[in-house]
């Protein structure tokens, strides 16, 4: 367990002081109660022996002077270590998340994450001080008083050591029953976590569904499995718990029975006795204490082990020496084919596109296409084939230097909750207001920018609220421009905009598309899009079903003719309702 603290922390020295300053107490501690033998056989005699006794009072005086110091300076060493181990962790935890690939984060996992963050790391370093310190004194007091005790009496001793195997076996159950109960609760919470969520983000389809106030039946049944699990982790430990409390009283009874007996044949002095029992009860009382830390320090095992497996998830692997420099924005698919688990979502996708092209990817929904983006941008590797962008295959390009030359407009773009300056500053921090305006123009975003109440300095509310969806997309295009990105892939609206927005968007995607040197994926639901595309390739079930231009295809008859022609039929059917 301290090797795995040791490992989890980037600098465990904080650790090791407070482990170093609590072993100290504890065998001094330890030796303290040991005094108590030599100064009650010198003073509980008929004629009590003062001169005797002096020396061990005075050490005894001067060891608890000792033991006060450091008890003094072990509690603000404490509390700084619990916050600053903490923040140790959690900032190892945040550094490691930003190098995981993108996929990584689906909604359970990203609930697990916050709870690792929030719930785990406080809780491993407040315990690793509130239950490391008493854990260091209930193991390490009982064995300096099994050393002290040898002096004295062997047979008592060997009865303490006696006692230690059967309190440890019955601990041992205790603890797998707890760590059991807290991985069952833990896993429960963090489905509460995962259904707040999902609840925070439902709300506006269950108050549709007049569900608004009565919430989500899946959130109902994780709250009831919480309760649940808690009643049934309290009933399983109950049994365990009891016994090694009777172990621990039933060795009392045992070292009572013996210290009688010796001191009834002779064996024992009366002082002797009575030091005997007092040691006998500071044996015993940090063992009676364990099975209250042992709950706590399975918590904070599995803690431990939860955040360990959030750190070990590999980041996308890369090679020692990548390539840092993209030549050109030409994409390349070589015989991809990638699955999602069990589901395969491209098989043997094989197309090109030329640096400067516009390329417009169709297929019916989970053809494909918004997958193909994903690769392109490496939030995945491939499980076969090869995707060379510049000619470079992705996985041997500097991840860096790939992502700061492709900007992704999103359907569903999320703002942070700043003002749009900040918002499209995110491209490039450094960027002039003349070129914050020049991308805005580029973007058609100018015109929207102007109508805000505070101009550029509106803030845009949580998740971008206070734009419409078109009006989002459009500060993401923005974004692309500022960011001078070679390559954007664009995921096109596929509901319908009021025709500002429609408008807008297909000028500012026809501005984006006008750069010779700049690469243009689009997943298109617009005939517009579809009709100005150098190239559309058309996916079915994951396969390139045909590749061509636009005419070429319309010709053709096939999947991409049939989607031109719906998307057609409901652009005119849109327009129609509006007039
Ligand atoms: N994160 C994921 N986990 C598991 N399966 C996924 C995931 N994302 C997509 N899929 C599956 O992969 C296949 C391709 O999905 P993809 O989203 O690429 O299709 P699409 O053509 O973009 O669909 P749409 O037009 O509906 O967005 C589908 O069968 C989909 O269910």
């Amino acid at each position: 367990m301290i090797r795995k603290l040791y490992r989890l922390w980037p600098n465990p020295k904080i650790l090791l002081r407070m482990g170093g300053l609590h072993t100290v107490m504890a065998i001094l501690q330890g030796l303290l109660l040991g005094l108590l033998v030599p100064i009650l056989r010198a003073l509980l005699q008929a004629e009590p022996d003062f001169v005797a006794a002096t020396p061990w009072l005075v050490i005894g005086a001067v060891g608890l002077l000792v033991y006060w110091i450091l008890s003094v300076i072990s509690t603000p060493v404490g509390f700084t270590a619990s916050i600053e181990l903490a923040a140790q962790l959690r900032r190892h935890l945040m550094n490691h998340v930003t190098t995981l690939p993108l996929g990584w984060f689906t909604t359970n996992r990203k609930a697990r994450l916050a709870r690792a963050v929030t719930a785990d790391a406080g809780n491993i370093a407040h315990l690793a001080v509130v239950i490391g310190a008493p854990s260091i004194t209930a193991s390490l007091v009982p064995l300096t008083i099994v050393v002290v005790t040898f002096v004295v009496d062997w047979r008592i001793a060997l009865l303490f050591l006696a006692i230690v195997p059967i309190a440890w076996l019955t601990l041992r159950r205790a603890g797998r029953i707890a760590s059991i109960a807290e991985i069952e609760l833990e896993e429960a919470a963090t489905e509460i976590a995962g259904r707040s969520i999902e609840l925070g983000q439902a709300q506006p389809v269950l108050r549709a569904a007049g569900q608004g106030s009565t919430g989500s039946i899946r959130m109902r049944t994780a709250l009831d499995e919480h309760r649940e699990t808690y009643r049934r982790g309290l009933r399983r430990s109950m049994v365990p718990d009891l016994t090694y409390t009777a172990v621990v009283m039933g060795g009392f009874i045992a070292i009572l029975i013996l210290c009688v007996q010796l001191l009834l044949s002779g064996s024992l002095t009366v002082a002797e006795t009575v030091a005997l029992l007092v040691l006998a009860v500071r044996f015993l009382e940090p063992l009676g204490t364990l099975i209250e830390l042992i709950g706590a320090l399975r918590a904070m095992e599995n803690a431990v082990a939860r955040v360990q497996s959030i750190l070990k998830t590999s980041a996308l692997p890369s090679i020692s020496k990548p390539v840092r420099q993209l030549k050109e924005a030409s994409i390349e698919f070589r015989d991809v084919t990638f699955s999602y688990g069990d589901t395969t979502a491209l098989s043997n996708v094989s197309f090109q596109c030329r640096p400067g092209s516009t390329t417009a990817l169709v297929g019916p929904s989970g053809s494909g296409k918004t997958t193909v983006t994903r690769l392109i941008a490496r939030f995945f590797d491939t499980d076969k084939g090869s995707i060379q962008v510049g000619g470079v295959d992705v996985r041997h390009l500097d991840h860096t230097i790939l992502l700061n030359d492709i900007a992704i407009v999103f359907q569903e773009v999320y703002l942070f909750d700043a003002t749009i300056e900040e918002n499209l500053r995110l491209a490039c921090p450094e960027a002039t207001k003349e070129e914050l305006e020049k991308a805005a123009r580029s973007a058609r975003l100018d015109k929207v920018i102007a109508r805000l109440p505070d101009g550029w300095n509106t803030r845009v509310g949580e998740a971008g609220a206070q734009l419409s969806g078109g009006e989002r997309q459009r500060v993401s295009i923005a974004r692309a421009f500022l960011k001078k990105a070679r390559i954007v892939l664009i995921d096109e609206a596929a509901s319908a905009l009021d025709p500002e927005n429609e408008r807008a968007i297909a000028e500012a995607i026809g501005n984006l598309a006008k750069d010779r040197n700049r690469t243009v994926i689009v997943i298109a639901h617009r005939p517009s899009t579809l009709s100005t595309a150098d190239q559309v390739i058309a996916l079915d079930a994951g396969r390139v079903f045909e590749t061509g231009t636009p005419s070429e295809l319309r010709q053709a008859g096939g999947i991409f003719a049939r989607l031109y022609d719906q998307y057609s039929r409901a652009r005119s059917w849109h327009i129609s309702t509006k007039a």
